[in-house]
Protein backbone atom coordinates (compact mmCIF):
# COMPACT_ATOMS: atom_id res chain seq x y z
CA UNK A 1 0.00 0.00 0.00
CA UNK A 2 3.10 2.22 -0.86
CA UNK A 3 2.09 5.84 -1.36
CA UNK A 4 2.04 6.81 -4.85
CA UNK A 5 1.16 2.90 -5.69
CA UNK A 6 -0.46 3.95 -8.49
CA UNK A 7 3.11 4.16 -9.96
CA UNK A 8 2.88 0.31 -9.92
CA UNK A 9 5.31 -1.55 -9.02
CA UNK A 10 5.21 -4.73 -10.65
CA UNK A 11 6.55 -7.51 -8.27
CA UNK A 12 9.42 -9.81 -8.47
CA UNK A 13 9.36 -12.75 -10.42
CA UNK A 14 8.09 -15.96 -8.02
CA UNK A 15 6.26 -18.78 -6.68
CA UNK A 16 3.13 -18.45 -5.08
CA UNK A 17 2.58 -21.60 -2.92
CA UNK A 18 -1.04 -22.33 -1.57
CA UNK A 19 -1.32 -24.96 1.54
CA UNK A 20 -4.98 -25.98 1.77
CA UNK A 21 -5.38 -25.10 -1.81
CA UNK A 22 -8.43 -27.53 -2.16
CA UNK A 23 -10.21 -25.56 0.43
CA UNK A 24 -12.83 -22.91 0.52
CA UNK A 25 -10.46 -19.78 0.58
CA UNK A 26 -8.40 -20.78 -1.46
CA UNK A 27 -11.01 -21.33 -3.95
CA UNK A 28 -13.44 -18.60 -3.23
CA UNK A 29 -10.78 -15.81 -2.43
CA UNK A 30 -7.40 -16.24 -3.15
CA UNK A 31 -7.55 -17.97 -7.17
CA UNK A 32 -10.35 -15.05 -8.16
CA UNK A 33 -7.49 -12.06 -6.36
CA UNK A 34 -5.02 -13.50 -8.46
CA UNK A 35 -7.09 -13.58 -11.53
CA UNK A 36 -8.08 -9.77 -10.93
CA UNK A 37 -4.28 -9.36 -10.21
CA UNK A 38 -3.91 -11.04 -13.46
CA UNK A 39 -6.64 -8.53 -15.41
CA UNK A 40 -5.38 -5.77 -13.75
CA UNK A 41 -1.72 -6.95 -14.91
CA UNK A 42 -0.12 -7.18 -11.84
CA UNK A 43 1.30 -10.15 -11.42
CA UNK A 44 5.21 -10.68 -12.49
CA UNK A 45 5.93 -11.91 -15.61
CA UNK A 46 8.31 -14.86 -14.47
CA UNK A 47 5.51 -16.75 -11.92
CA UNK A 48 4.44 -19.71 -11.11
CA UNK A 49 1.68 -21.11 -8.52
CA UNK A 50 2.08 -24.17 -6.59
CA UNK A 51 -0.94 -25.74 -4.98
CA UNK A 52 -0.17 -28.20 -1.83
CA UNK A 53 -2.52 -30.57 -0.79
CA UNK A 54 -1.91 -33.47 1.51
CA UNK A 55 -3.09 -36.26 -1.23
CA UNK A 56 -4.61 -37.55 -4.01
CA UNK A 57 -5.09 -34.52 -6.15
CA UNK A 58 -2.95 -33.98 -9.90
CA UNK A 59 -2.34 -30.39 -11.70
CA UNK A 60 -5.21 -31.49 -14.21
CA UNK A 61 -7.50 -31.89 -11.36
CA UNK A 62 -6.48 -29.08 -9.27
CA UNK A 63 -6.45 -26.74 -11.95
CA UNK A 64 -10.30 -28.29 -13.29
CA UNK A 65 -11.68 -27.47 -9.85
CA UNK A 66 -9.44 -23.79 -9.53
CA UNK A 67 -11.29 -22.82 -12.53
CA UNK A 68 -14.90 -24.06 -11.43
CA UNK A 69 -14.44 -21.79 -8.27
CA UNK A 70 -13.59 -18.98 -10.57
CA UNK A 71 -16.33 -19.41 -12.34
CA UNK A 72 -18.27 -19.19 -9.41
CA UNK A 73 -16.87 -16.66 -7.53
CA UNK A 74 -14.95 -14.40 -9.76
CA UNK A 75 -15.99 -10.97 -8.97
CA UNK A 76 -16.22 -10.13 -12.87
CA UNK A 77 -16.82 -11.95 -16.00
CA UNK A 78 -13.94 -14.08 -16.25
CA UNK A 79 -11.72 -13.72 -19.46
CA UNK A 80 -11.27 -16.94 -20.45
CA UNK A 81 -7.73 -16.03 -22.09
CA UNK A 82 -6.58 -14.82 -18.82
CA UNK A 83 -7.79 -17.64 -16.91
CA UNK A 84 -6.41 -20.27 -18.45
CA UNK A 85 -3.40 -18.28 -19.03
CA UNK A 86 -3.23 -18.13 -14.74
CA UNK A 87 -4.31 -21.51 -14.23
CA UNK A 88 -1.57 -22.21 -17.10
CA UNK A 89 1.01 -21.59 -14.09
CA UNK A 90 -0.60 -24.01 -11.71
CA UNK A 91 1.13 -27.19 -10.72
CA UNK A 92 0.12 -29.42 -7.89
CA UNK A 93 2.58 -31.12 -5.08
CA UNK A 94 1.47 -33.01 -2.25
CA UNK A 95 2.59 -32.02 1.16
CA UNK A 96 1.79 -33.62 4.54
CA UNK A 97 3.32 -32.26 7.75
CA UNK A 98 2.80 -35.18 8.92
CA UNK A 99 5.18 -37.02 6.70
CA UNK A 100 8.09 -34.84 6.46
CA UNK A 101 10.01 -37.00 3.32
CA UNK A 102 7.34 -35.22 0.98
CA UNK A 103 8.35 -32.20 2.07
CA UNK A 104 11.84 -32.91 1.10
CA UNK A 105 10.50 -34.30 -2.02
CA UNK A 106 8.30 -30.78 -2.29
CA UNK A 107 12.06 -28.85 -1.67
CA UNK A 108 13.02 -30.62 -5.11
CA UNK A 109 10.06 -29.79 -6.87
CA UNK A 110 10.03 -26.09 -6.37
CA UNK A 111 13.64 -26.13 -7.19
CA UNK A 112 13.29 -27.57 -10.15
CA UNK A 113 9.61 -26.04 -11.20
CA UNK A 114 11.20 -22.64 -10.50
CA UNK A 115 14.48 -23.33 -12.77
CA UNK A 116 11.64 -23.72 -15.45
CA UNK A 117 9.85 -20.75 -14.95
CA UNK A 118 12.97 -18.69 -13.93
CA UNK A 119 11.22 -17.22 -11.01
CA UNK A 120 14.66 -16.29 -9.18
CA UNK A 121 13.59 -18.35 -5.83
CA UNK A 122 11.74 -15.82 -4.45
CA UNK A 123 8.74 -17.28 -2.92
CA UNK A 124 5.82 -16.21 -0.97
CA UNK A 125 3.98 -19.62 1.14
CA UNK A 126 0.05 -18.78 2.41
CA UNK A 127 -0.84 -20.81 4.55
CA UNK A 128 -4.96 -21.23 3.70
CA UNK A 129 -5.23 -24.06 6.02
CA UNK A 130 -6.80 -24.59 9.47
CA UNK A 131 -4.68 -23.17 12.32
CA UNK A 132 -3.41 -26.35 13.54
CA UNK A 133 -1.68 -26.88 10.72
CA UNK A 134 0.23 -23.41 10.78
CA UNK A 135 3.01 -24.19 12.77
CA UNK A 136 3.81 -28.09 11.52
CA UNK A 137 3.89 -26.90 8.04
CA UNK A 138 6.43 -24.16 8.75
CA UNK A 139 8.11 -26.35 10.91
CA UNK A 140 8.33 -28.59 7.49
CA UNK A 141 9.58 -25.73 5.93
CA UNK A 142 12.19 -24.28 7.86
CA UNK A 143 13.78 -27.93 8.66
CA UNK A 144 13.99 -28.26 4.74
CA UNK A 145 15.28 -24.72 4.05
CA UNK A 146 12.56 -23.33 2.62
CA UNK A 147 11.73 -20.33 4.68
CA UNK A 148 15.84 -19.53 4.42
CA UNK A 149 16.55 -16.44 2.36
CA UNK A 150 19.55 -16.73 0.61
CA UNK A 151 19.75 -14.03 -2.27
CA UNK A 152 16.05 -14.84 -2.94
CA UNK A 153 13.20 -13.35 -0.59
CA UNK A 154 10.91 -16.52 1.25
CA UNK A 155 7.27 -14.57 2.91
CA UNK A 156 5.01 -16.46 5.37
CA UNK A 157 1.29 -15.38 4.72
CA UNK A 158 -0.57 -16.42 7.94
CA UNK A 159 -4.38 -16.62 8.26
CA UNK A 160 -6.52 -15.91 10.88
CA UNK A 161 -7.21 -16.75 13.19
CA UNK A 162 -3.55 -16.05 14.78
CA UNK A 163 -4.16 -17.97 17.91
CA UNK A 164 -7.09 -18.60 20.45
CA UNK A 165 -6.04 -16.03 22.99
CA UNK A 166 -3.33 -14.17 24.32
CA UNK A 167 -0.96 -17.40 25.60
CA UNK A 168 -1.31 -19.29 22.42
CA UNK A 169 -0.88 -15.78 20.19
CA UNK A 170 2.12 -15.32 21.99
CA UNK A 171 3.46 -19.09 21.67
CA UNK A 172 2.80 -19.31 17.95
CA UNK A 173 4.50 -15.77 17.26
CA UNK A 174 7.72 -17.37 19.38
CA UNK A 175 7.77 -20.61 17.59
CA UNK A 176 7.31 -18.53 14.08
CA UNK A 177 10.37 -16.66 14.77
CA UNK A 178 12.47 -19.14 15.53
CA UNK A 179 11.62 -20.19 11.91
CA UNK A 180 11.57 -16.61 10.10
CA UNK A 181 12.53 -12.87 10.75
CA UNK A 182 9.18 -10.61 11.58
CA UNK A 183 9.54 -8.92 8.51
CA UNK A 184 8.55 -12.54 6.32
CA UNK A 185 5.90 -12.88 8.19
CA UNK A 186 2.36 -11.50 6.80
CA UNK A 187 -0.06 -11.99 9.60
CA UNK A 188 -3.43 -11.33 7.26
CA UNK A 189 -6.67 -9.60 8.16
CA UNK A 190 -9.10 -9.31 5.10
CA UNK A 191 -10.31 -6.29 6.97
CA UNK A 192 -7.50 -4.13 6.07
CA UNK A 193 -7.95 -5.30 2.15
CA UNK A 194 -10.84 -2.93 2.04
CA UNK A 195 -10.52 0.40 0.44
CA UNK A 196 -12.85 1.95 3.17
CA UNK A 197 -10.86 0.67 5.90
CA UNK A 198 -7.42 1.95 3.97
CA UNK A 199 -9.32 5.06 3.69
CA UNK A 200 -9.68 5.66 7.19
CA UNK A 201 -5.71 7.15 7.53
CA UNK A 202 -6.09 9.48 4.41
CA UNK A 203 -9.82 10.53 6.02
CA UNK A 204 -7.68 11.49 9.07
CA UNK A 205 -4.46 11.91 7.98
CA UNK A 206 -4.61 13.41 4.40
CA UNK A 207 -7.38 16.22 5.45
CA UNK A 208 -7.12 19.31 7.50
CA UNK A 209 -10.49 19.97 9.69
CA UNK A 210 -10.76 16.47 11.32
CA UNK A 211 -8.06 15.81 13.20
CA UNK A 212 -8.42 19.00 16.05
CA UNK A 213 -11.76 17.55 17.00
CA UNK A 214 -10.15 14.24 16.83
CA UNK A 215 -9.48 13.78 20.56
CA UNK A 216 -11.72 13.85 23.90
CA UNK A 217 -12.31 17.53 24.10
CA UNK A 218 -14.80 16.83 21.17
CA UNK A 219 -15.86 13.35 21.02
CA UNK A 220 -18.19 11.95 23.15
CA UNK A 221 -17.68 8.28 21.99
CA UNK A 222 -17.41 6.06 19.35
CA UNK A 223 -19.20 2.99 18.17
CA UNK A 224 -18.24 0.20 15.79
CA UNK A 225 -20.57 -2.24 14.75
CA UNK A 226 -20.32 -5.35 12.54
CA UNK A 227 -23.47 -7.26 11.70
CA UNK A 228 -23.98 -10.04 10.09
CA UNK A 229 -27.02 -11.50 8.49
CA UNK A 230 -25.64 -15.02 7.58
CA UNK A 231 -25.92 -17.83 10.04
CA UNK A 232 -22.86 -19.88 11.34
CA UNK A 233 -23.69 -22.03 8.08
CA UNK A 234 -21.75 -25.23 7.39
CA UNK A 235 -18.66 -23.85 9.61
CA UNK A 236 -20.15 -25.09 12.69
CA UNK A 237 -17.11 -26.80 13.96
CA UNK A 238 -14.56 -23.93 13.68
CA UNK A 239 -17.35 -21.72 15.13
CA UNK A 240 -18.31 -23.39 18.06
CA UNK A 241 -14.89 -23.60 19.37
CA UNK A 242 -15.02 -19.83 18.25
CA UNK A 243 -17.82 -18.17 18.79
CA UNK A 244 -17.84 -14.01 18.08
CA UNK A 245 -15.76 -12.64 19.82
CA UNK A 246 -12.29 -14.38 18.90
CA UNK A 247 -13.76 -14.54 15.34
CA UNK A 248 -14.36 -11.11 14.90
CA UNK A 249 -12.77 -8.35 17.63
CA UNK A 250 -9.24 -8.71 18.65
CA UNK A 251 -8.71 -9.28 14.24
CA UNK A 252 -11.34 -7.54 12.24
CA UNK A 253 -12.89 -4.55 15.01
CA UNK A 254 -9.36 -3.80 16.25
CA UNK A 255 -8.02 -3.23 13.28
CA UNK A 256 -10.86 -0.80 13.05
CA UNK A 257 -10.36 0.58 16.52
CA UNK A 258 -6.98 0.77 16.21
CA UNK A 259 -6.63 2.65 12.72
CA UNK A 260 -9.61 5.12 14.18
CA UNK A 261 -7.77 6.05 17.33
CA UNK A 262 -3.76 5.77 16.18
CA UNK A 263 -1.58 8.45 16.57
CA UNK A 264 -0.63 10.10 13.42
CA UNK A 265 2.59 8.10 12.16
CA UNK A 266 5.75 9.73 11.54
CA UNK A 267 6.15 8.52 7.87
CA UNK A 268 3.79 6.34 5.57
CA UNK A 269 5.59 3.19 6.52
CA UNK A 270 5.23 0.21 7.73
CA UNK A 271 7.10 0.32 10.61
CA UNK A 272 5.88 3.59 11.82
CA UNK A 273 2.25 2.94 11.03
CA UNK A 274 2.52 -0.24 13.02
CA UNK A 275 3.80 0.97 15.81
CA UNK A 276 0.93 3.67 16.58
CA UNK A 277 -1.37 1.03 15.74
CA UNK A 278 0.35 -1.21 18.40
CA UNK A 279 0.86 1.60 20.87
CA UNK A 280 -2.83 2.04 21.06
CA UNK A 281 -4.25 -1.20 21.20
CA UNK A 282 -1.66 -1.47 23.89
CA UNK A 283 -3.49 1.29 25.72
CA UNK A 284 -6.59 -0.41 26.10
CA UNK A 285 -7.64 -0.31 29.35
CA UNK A 286 -7.44 -4.46 30.83
CA UNK A 287 -10.71 -5.08 32.42
CA UNK A 288 -10.98 -7.37 35.47
CA UNK A 289 -12.86 -10.52 34.88
CA UNK A 290 -15.74 -8.34 37.43
CA UNK A 291 -15.34 -5.16 34.95
CA UNK A 292 -15.74 -7.49 31.87
CA UNK A 293 -18.83 -9.15 32.52
CA UNK A 294 -20.30 -5.64 33.69
CA UNK A 295 -19.14 -4.05 30.21
CA UNK A 296 -20.31 -7.26 27.61
CA UNK A 297 -23.12 -8.70 26.48
CA UNK A 298 -22.90 -12.46 24.76
CA UNK A 299 -26.00 -13.75 23.05
CA UNK A 300 -26.92 -16.91 20.94
CA UNK A 301 -29.27 -17.18 18.01
CA UNK A 302 -32.55 -19.03 17.61
CA UNK A 303 -34.23 -20.37 15.03
CA UNK A 304 -36.48 -18.17 12.74
CA UNK A 305 -36.68 -16.68 9.61
CA UNK A 306 -34.78 -13.89 8.27
CA UNK A 307 -36.97 -12.47 5.22
CA UNK A 308 -37.85 -15.59 3.75
CA UNK A 309 -34.59 -17.30 4.26
CA UNK A 310 -35.23 -19.95 6.99
CA UNK A 311 -32.42 -19.59 9.67
CA UNK A 312 -32.18 -22.79 12.56
CA UNK A 313 -31.35 -22.43 16.11
CA UNK A 314 -27.61 -21.94 16.31
CA UNK A 315 -27.56 -25.07 18.92
CA UNK A 316 -28.83 -27.15 16.10
CA UNK A 317 -26.12 -25.78 13.34
CA UNK A 318 -24.03 -29.21 11.93
CA UNK A 319 -21.28 -29.88 14.21
CA UNK A 320 -22.29 -27.73 17.21
CA UNK A 321 -22.75 -29.30 20.10
CA UNK A 322 -26.54 -29.75 21.37
CA UNK A 323 -26.29 -27.21 24.46
CA UNK A 324 -23.56 -24.84 23.41
CA UNK A 325 -22.89 -21.86 25.21
CA UNK A 326 -20.83 -20.66 22.35
CA UNK A 327 -21.73 -16.77 21.83
CA UNK A 328 -22.86 -15.88 18.00
CA UNK A 329 -22.92 -11.62 19.49
CA UNK A 330 -20.65 -10.05 21.22
CA UNK A 331 -21.24 -6.41 22.57
CA UNK A 332 -17.96 -4.89 24.82
CA UNK A 333 -17.66 -1.24 26.27
CA UNK A 334 -13.78 -0.67 26.27
CA UNK A 335 -11.53 2.77 27.17
CA UNK A 336 -8.15 3.68 26.01
CA UNK A 337 -6.09 4.77 28.50
CA UNK A 338 -4.24 7.63 26.86
CA UNK A 339 -4.24 11.38 26.60
CA UNK A 340 -6.37 11.39 23.55
CA UNK A 341 -8.94 9.48 24.44
CA UNK A 342 -9.00 9.30 28.53
CA UNK A 343 -12.71 9.17 29.40
CA UNK A 344 -14.03 8.62 25.34
CA UNK A 345 -15.97 4.98 25.72
CA UNK A 346 -15.76 2.54 22.81
CA UNK A 347 -18.82 0.58 22.08
CA UNK A 348 -17.94 -2.34 20.23
CA UNK A 349 -20.85 -5.15 19.09
CA UNK A 350 -20.55 -8.16 16.35
CA UNK A 351 -23.31 -10.78 15.53
CA UNK A 352 -24.40 -13.14 12.98
CA UNK A 353 -27.91 -13.89 11.89
CA UNK A 354 -29.06 -9.95 11.97
CA UNK A 355 -31.51 -8.14 10.36
CA UNK A 356 -28.72 -6.10 8.27
CA UNK A 357 -25.39 -6.69 7.01
CA UNK A 358 -23.72 -3.51 8.30
CA UNK A 359 -20.07 -2.74 9.10
CA UNK A 360 -19.34 0.89 10.55
CA UNK A 361 -17.95 3.10 12.61
CA UNK A 362 -19.89 5.70 14.29
CA UNK A 363 -17.94 8.71 15.84
CA UNK A 364 -20.15 10.76 17.96
CA UNK A 365 -19.23 14.49 18.53
CA UNK A 366 -20.30 16.20 22.27
CA UNK A 367 -23.51 18.12 21.28
CA UNK A 368 -23.22 21.96 21.27
CA UNK A 369 -24.95 23.92 23.85
CA UNK A 370 -28.36 24.22 22.34
CA UNK A 371 -29.14 26.88 24.22
CA UNK A 372 -30.52 29.46 21.42
CA UNK A 373 -32.64 26.35 20.30
CA UNK A 374 -33.86 25.19 23.16
CA UNK A 375 -37.68 25.34 21.80
CA UNK A 376 -36.55 22.99 19.37
CA UNK A 377 -37.62 19.29 19.98
CA UNK A 378 -34.64 17.05 21.02
CA UNK A 379 -35.89 14.44 18.48
CA UNK A 380 -35.72 17.21 15.41
CA UNK A 381 -32.35 17.90 16.46
CA UNK A 382 -29.42 15.19 14.50
CA UNK A 383 -27.02 13.73 16.65
CA UNK A 384 -23.63 14.42 15.09
CA UNK A 385 -22.03 11.46 13.80
CA UNK A 386 -19.21 10.71 11.31
CA UNK A 387 -19.92 7.11 9.99
CA UNK A 388 -17.69 5.52 8.13
CA UNK A 389 -19.09 2.56 6.78
CA UNK A 390 -18.36 -0.51 4.30
CA UNK A 391 -21.36 -1.78 5.11
CA UNK A 392 -24.14 -1.76 3.13
CA UNK A 393 -22.78 1.15 1.68
CA UNK A 394 -19.14 2.09 1.09
CA UNK A 395 -18.25 5.88 2.07
CA UNK A 396 -18.29 8.28 4.61
CA UNK A 397 -21.70 10.29 5.94
CA UNK A 398 -22.11 13.41 8.25
CA UNK A 399 -24.74 14.13 10.11
CA UNK A 400 -25.56 17.52 10.83
CA UNK A 401 -28.11 19.79 12.17
CA UNK A 402 -29.56 22.08 9.44
CA UNK A 403 -32.27 25.24 9.13
CA UNK A 404 -35.85 24.19 7.82
CA UNK A 405 -36.43 26.71 4.73
CA UNK A 406 -39.11 29.23 5.59
CA UNK A 407 -39.90 32.53 8.14
CA UNK A 408 -39.22 30.36 11.20
CA UNK A 409 -36.24 28.65 12.94
CA UNK A 410 -37.11 25.37 12.38
CA UNK A 411 -34.70 22.46 12.91
CA UNK A 412 -33.52 19.62 11.04
CA UNK A 413 -31.37 16.82 10.91
CA UNK A 414 -29.80 16.21 8.17
CA UNK A 415 -27.19 13.96 6.43
CA UNK A 416 -24.37 14.72 3.95
CA UNK A 417 -23.03 11.48 2.00
CA UNK A 418 -20.19 10.24 0.11
CA UNK A 419 -20.34 6.84 -1.42
CA UNK A 420 -17.48 5.73 -3.33
CA UNK A 421 -19.65 4.23 -5.75
CA UNK A 422 -20.74 7.60 -7.00
CA UNK A 423 -17.11 8.74 -7.37
CA UNK A 424 -14.96 5.68 -8.15
CA UNK A 425 -15.74 2.86 -11.44
CA UNK A 426 -13.67 0.65 -9.43
CA UNK A 427 -14.38 -2.87 -10.66
CA UNK A 428 -15.62 -5.01 -8.15
CA UNK A 429 -12.75 -7.21 -6.01
CA UNK A 430 -12.21 -9.44 -3.41
CA UNK A 431 -10.72 -7.62 -1.03
CA UNK A 432 -7.76 -10.10 -1.26
CA UNK A 433 -5.66 -7.96 -4.38
CA UNK A 434 -4.51 -5.28 -2.51
CA UNK A 435 -3.00 -7.71 0.45
CA UNK A 436 -1.86 -10.70 -1.85
CA UNK A 437 0.10 -7.92 -4.33
CA UNK A 438 1.62 -5.78 -1.09
CA UNK A 439 2.86 -9.54 -0.03
CA UNK A 440 4.60 -9.60 -3.27
CA UNK A 441 6.25 -6.10 -3.65
CA UNK A 442 7.46 -6.75 0.20
CA UNK A 443 4.83 -4.06 2.08
CA UNK A 444 3.67 -5.09 5.31
CA UNK A 445 1.89 -2.09 6.16
CA UNK A 446 -1.39 -3.43 6.09
CA UNK A 447 -0.12 -7.15 8.09
CA UNK A 448 -0.32 -7.59 11.53
CA UNK A 449 2.64 -6.98 13.80
CA UNK A 450 3.18 -9.63 16.44
CA UNK A 451 3.48 -6.57 19.10
CA UNK A 452 0.22 -5.81 17.95
CA UNK A 453 -1.72 -9.30 18.26
CA UNK A 454 -0.36 -9.62 21.35
CA UNK A 455 -1.92 -6.32 22.25
CA UNK A 456 -5.63 -7.11 21.05
CA UNK A 457 -5.98 -10.49 22.82
CA UNK A 458 -4.39 -8.86 25.84
CA UNK A 459 -7.73 -7.10 25.33
CA UNK A 460 -10.16 -9.36 25.24
CA UNK A 461 -8.32 -11.97 27.45
CA UNK A 462 -10.50 -10.79 30.65
CA UNK A 463 -13.62 -10.99 28.31
CA UNK A 464 -12.90 -14.54 27.32
CA UNK A 465 -11.82 -16.08 30.95
CA UNK A 466 -14.93 -14.75 32.47
CA UNK A 467 -17.44 -15.85 29.73
CA UNK A 468 -15.85 -19.44 30.16
CA UNK A 469 -15.64 -19.55 33.94
CA UNK A 470 -20.19 -18.34 33.69
CA UNK A 471 -20.58 -20.59 31.34
CA UNK A 472 -24.49 -20.73 29.69
CA UNK A 473 -24.96 -17.43 32.67
CA UNK A 474 -25.58 -14.41 31.26
CA UNK A 475 -25.53 -15.76 27.92
CA UNK A 476 -28.81 -13.93 26.25
CA UNK A 477 -30.75 -15.16 23.45
CA UNK A 478 -32.06 -13.31 20.47
CA UNK A 479 -34.01 -13.91 16.96
CA UNK A 480 -32.49 -13.48 14.06
CA UNK A 481 -33.39 -10.81 11.63
CA UNK A 482 -33.16 -8.77 14.92
CA UNK A 483 -30.77 -6.29 16.35
CA UNK A 484 -29.19 -8.68 18.64
CA UNK A 485 -30.12 -9.56 22.38
CA UNK A 486 -31.84 -6.25 24.12
CA UNK A 487 -29.46 -6.79 26.83
CA UNK A 488 -26.95 -4.90 24.48
CA UNK A 489 -28.81 -2.07 24.80
CA UNK A 490 -28.83 -1.07 28.78
CA UNK A 491 -24.76 -1.71 27.68
CA UNK A 492 -25.14 2.07 26.51
CA UNK A 493 -28.45 3.11 28.33
CA UNK A 494 -27.20 2.96 31.68
CA UNK A 495 -24.26 5.90 29.98
CA UNK A 496 -27.19 7.43 28.90
CA UNK A 497 -26.45 6.76 25.23
CA UNK A 498 -27.94 4.52 22.73
CA UNK A 499 -26.66 2.36 19.67
CA UNK A 500 -27.23 4.26 16.21
CA UNK A 501 -30.38 3.85 14.21
CA UNK A 502 -29.42 2.60 10.60
CA UNK A 503 -31.23 5.52 9.00
N1 LIG B 1 -12.98 -19.47 4.03
C1 LIG B 1 -12.98 -18.17 4.33
O1 LIG B 1 -13.81 -17.37 3.89
C2 LIG B 1 -11.94 -17.62 5.23
C3 LIG B 1 -10.99 -18.45 5.79
N2 LIG B 1 -10.02 -17.92 6.59
C4 LIG B 1 -8.99 -18.78 7.15
O2 LIG B 1 -8.33 -19.48 6.10
C5 LIG B 1 -7.94 -20.77 6.50
C6 LIG B 1 -8.52 -21.82 5.56
O3 LIG B 1 -9.93 -21.74 5.64
P1 LIG B 1 -10.86 -22.57 4.64
O4 LIG B 1 -10.32 -22.58 3.26
O5 LIG B 1 -12.22 -22.06 4.86
O6 LIG B 1 -10.74 -24.04 5.22
P2 LIG B 1 -11.07 -25.42 4.50
O7 LIG B 1 -11.30 -26.40 5.58
O8 LIG B 1 -12.09 -25.26 3.44
O9 LIG B 1 -9.73 -25.79 3.70
C7 LIG B 1 -8.50 -25.89 4.26
C8 LIG B 1 -7.64 -26.89 3.48
O10 LIG B 1 -6.49 -27.12 4.29
C9 LIG B 1 -6.04 -28.46 4.12
N3 LIG B 1 -5.77 -29.01 5.44
C10 LIG B 1 -6.67 -29.36 6.40
N4 LIG B 1 -6.05 -29.81 7.49
C11 LIG B 1 -4.71 -29.77 7.22
C12 LIG B 1 -3.56 -30.12 7.95
N5 LIG B 1 -3.63 -30.63 9.18
N6 LIG B 1 -2.36 -29.94 7.36
C13 LIG B 1 -2.26 -29.43 6.11
N7 LIG B 1 -3.32 -29.10 5.37
C14 LIG B 1 -4.55 -29.24 5.92
C15 LIG B 1 -7.15 -29.23 3.42
O11 LIG B 1 -6.67 -29.60 2.15
P3 LIG B 1 -6.10 -31.05 1.83
O12 LIG B 1 -6.93 -32.03 2.60
O13 LIG B 1 -6.24 -31.15 0.35
O14 LIG B 1 -4.67 -31.05 2.24
C16 LIG B 1 -8.28 -28.23 3.24
O15 LIG B 1 -8.86 -28.25 1.96
C17 LIG B 1 -8.42 -20.91 7.94
O16 LIG B 1 -7.37 -20.57 8.80
C18 LIG B 1 -9.54 -19.89 8.04
O17 LIG B 1 -9.71 -19.42 9.37
C19 LIG B 1 -9.95 -16.58 6.84
C20 LIG B 1 -10.87 -15.70 6.32
C21 LIG B 1 -11.95 -16.16 5.48
O1 LIG C 1 -13.10 -13.54 9.18
C1 LIG C 1 -14.31 -13.57 9.19
O2 LIG C 1 -14.99 -12.57 8.58
C2 LIG C 1 -16.31 -12.79 8.10
C3 LIG C 1 -16.92 -11.41 7.86
O3 LIG C 1 -16.23 -10.75 6.84
P1 LIG C 1 -16.94 -9.62 5.99
O4 LIG C 1 -15.87 -9.14 5.09
O5 LIG C 1 -18.07 -10.30 5.26
O6 LIG C 1 -17.45 -8.59 6.93
C4 LIG C 1 -17.14 -13.58 9.07
O7 LIG C 1 -18.34 -13.97 8.45
C5 LIG C 1 -16.41 -14.84 9.50
O8 LIG C 1 -17.15 -15.50 10.52
C6 LIG C 1 -15.04 -14.51 10.04
O9 LIG C 1 -14.31 -15.72 10.26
Amino acid sequence: MAVGKAARQQPDPCSFVIFGVTGDLAHRLVIPALYNLAAADLLPDKFCVVGVARKGMTSDQLRDSLMKGLRQFATRAVDDAIAERLLACVTCVEADPKEPETFDAMSRQLDALEAARQTGGNRLFYLATPPNAFLPISRELGRTGMLAENGAWRRLVVEKPFGTDLASAKALNSELLKLVEEHQIYRIDHYLGKETVQNILVLRFANGMFEPIWNRNHIDHIQITVDEKLGVGHRGSFYDATGALRDMVPNHLFQLLSLVTMEPPVKFDAHSVRSEKAEVLSAIQTQTEQEALQNSVRGQYRGGRIGDTEIDDYRKTLDVAPGSTTETYAALKLTIDNWRWAGVPFYLRTGKALGVKRTEIAIKFKQAPFAMFRDTPVDRLSQNYLIISTEPTEGIALQFNTKVPGPNINIDGVEMKFRYKDYFKAEPSTGYETLIYDCMIGDNILFQRADSVEAGWQAVQPFLDAWKKAGGKGLKVYEPGSEGPEEANDLLERDGRSWRKLG
